[in-house]
């Protein structure tokens, strides 16, 4: 998925690169669901597998299923939101559990868990509630985990241009738990690492003890 990433300042004002805050208004560049196609082939789905869609209790399951997968693979827009590192702060900024709910594109069941995300500050600091916000961008999407996991810390390198960035995933699977093996409860545990927190020994192992995870 491409995401699209834009200058919102209001014409006419100066764009100084250390003029705080700076807002720049993030597009994910997916394809629109067509809602009328999924609601028919939803009733196709209900037929194939031996149910009547014209039944009154599932006159308008195929609508509905339509309408929820379409909410389930759009995420929210919004402005990613820096400010001037002022005052030097060069420690870990880490926000832990933020929610993940996202879909498994080999099984479209869902998985859902929590994300650790944090960075060390380069020139700008992050608006907080933005790294869960990054989260969701990638999760409302038919993925897997690990692709998840590295868009997250590749999209956060490349917009914030931190010193280091780290992500961990926690998450169950639901085609691990309903169906197939059924093994409910187990989670799934992925990390991508970037720049300081993967080269520098110290700094990712305070990124992992502050995140929880013990390595
Ligand atoms: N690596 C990875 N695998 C995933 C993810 N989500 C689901 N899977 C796995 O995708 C695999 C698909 O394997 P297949 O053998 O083609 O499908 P299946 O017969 O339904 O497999 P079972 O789930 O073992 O019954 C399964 O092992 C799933 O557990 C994910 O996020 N990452
Ligand atoms: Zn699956």
């Amino acid at each position: 998925m491409s995401t699209e990433v834009s200058d919102v300042r209001p014409a006419g004002r100066a764009a100084r690169p250390d003029s705080p805050p700076r807002r720049l208004q993030v597009v994910h560049g997916r394809g629109v669901v067509d809602v009328a196609a999924a609601r028919r082939a939803v009733a196709d789905l209900l037929v194939a597998l031996g149910k009547d869609p014209a039944s009154e209790h599932l006159a308008d399951t195929p609508q509905r299923v339509a309408h929820a997968y379409a909410e389930m693979l759009t995420p929210r827009e919004f402005d990613l939101t820096t400010f001037p590192n002022d005052e030097g702060y060069d420690e870990l900024v880490l926000v832990r559990g933020i929610p993940v709910q996202s879909l498994c594109e080999h099984h479209l069941l869902p998985f859902h868990g929590v994300a650790h995300v944090g960075y060390l500050p380069g020139e700008r600091i992050l608006g907080l509630s933005k790294l869960a916000r990054v989260v969701e961008l990638f999760a409302r999407d038919f993925q897997v985990q690990e692709r998840l996991t590295r868009q997250v810390a590749d999209w956060l390198r490349e917009h914030l241009v931190p010193r280091g960035v780290g992500v961990v995933v926690e998450a169950e699977h639901m085609c691990m738990s309903l169906r197939g093996v059924r093994a409910p409860g187990s989670r799934t545990v992925t990390s991508t690492l970037h720049g300081l927190l993967r080269e520098d020994a110290r700094s990712r192992q305070e990124f992992f003890a502050l995140a929880g995870v013990n390595r």
